[in-house]
């Protein structure tokens, strides 16, 4: 079976909930790889060993990460690509012309499709502007945040993936900062020709990171009208606060009634970025039953989970989409 359009299985569906996977990039580290270095979760796929080697063990672990988010229910899956942008890639490894990126891109591309197959949508995963600069959860964008060539950053990786026919959505992820937000949504179809998402991260009193309320967002967003990108798909929150998530989607919903939402929030632990390991302080005090249902009263459309999420969540994820969504 060949996939049709996420964007018009979601508008020709509007009772259809989709199962998105977990974080794949602290899943991967579970497995075992070593992810702490600039391009993250990328890492394995820069080594050219990945591509050459028969035996090669990071191969097998990703593929078994993608396997067991599909035997779990996800229905949408995303590429390992949150740190890989041309600034980061080119700064950080040994791949340093655009030529180069394109091919390490479409490398990563083809091989999450083969691991998932043709029927499963699968998802080009961007990272915020923050994330060279580890402020994706401060939204601290400096200065002039307004003066930040936001294009210029993110133009390589959107090229590659406008042009690639193996992705179905690009996400922007984990966004903290408005002028970034309102930089992403000031581009037209010519700079993103394929549907998007955008994920916001949201403070647990559920501000955007940098203290902009979701009202005022929401707001700038139905104020642009027809000037939108037709190709934005759906706005939500990733890698917030398990415990705190279904306010936020409760707040875009309630100005936004009318636009499709996505939810992965992270496994409700926090990161301690001084010690830089996850604490279970503050971990869930309900359960993925409880919020998937209260997603899914708030227009959520696109349910999975982010980082410290696992194979073992997405199946709750599953179940309760499928207990609380209509078929
Ligand atoms: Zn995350």
């Amino acid at each position: 079976m060949t996939r049709s359009s996420i964007k018009e299985y979601l508008n020709s569906n509007p009772e259809s909930v989709l199962v998105l996977d977990g974080g794949q990039g602290t899943e991967l580290e579970n497995r075992g790889i070593k992810v702490a270095n600039p391009v993250w979760s990328t890492i394995p796929f820069v080594n050219e060993s990945f591509w050459t080697d028969p035996a090669s063990k990071d191969r097998e672990i990703v593929k078994g990460m993608y396997q067991d988010f599909l035997a779990s229910g996800a229905q949408a899956l995303m590429t390992v690509t949150y740190q890989a942008s041309f600034k980061s890639v080119s700064e950080n490894t040994r791949i340093k012309t655009l030529e180069d990126y394109d091919q390490l891109l479409s490398r990563i591309v083809a091989f999450a499709r083969e691991c998932i197959g043709d029927d499963k949508w699968l998802v080009g995963c961007i990272g915020a502007w923050g994330a060279h600069t580890c402020s994706e959860f401060t939204g601290d964008y400096g200065a002039e945040p307004a003066k930040i060539d936001y294009l210029a950053y993110f133009r390589p990786q959107l090229s590659a993936f406008n042009a690639n026919k193996e992705l179905d959505m690009i996400g922007f992820e984990t966004i903290p900062n408005f002028n970034e937000i309102k930089a992403i949504l000031s581009w037209d179809t010519s700079v993103i020709s394929k549907p998007f998402f955008i994920g916001l991260s949201v403070h647990d009193n559920g501000e955007l990171r940098d203290g902009t309320s979701l009202r005022k967002i929401g707001e700038y967003i139905k104020s642009l009208g027809p000037k939108l990108n037709p190709n934005f798909t759906l706005l939500g929150v990733n890698c917030v606060s398990f415990n705190h998530s279904h306010d936020m989607v409760k707040s875009l919903h309630e100005v936004l009634p009318d636009l499709p939402l996505i939810a992965y929030p992270n496994s409700g632990e926090v990161y301690d970025t001084v010690k830089k390991v996850w604490t279970s302080k503050g971990s869930q005090t309900k359960t993925w039953d409880d919020i998937v249902k209260k997603y899914l009263d708030n227009g959520a459309r696109i349910v999975g989970g982010c980082c410290r999420t696992s194979p073992r969540d997405i199946k709750e994820i599953r179940t309760a989409v499928d207990n609380y969504g209509k078929q």
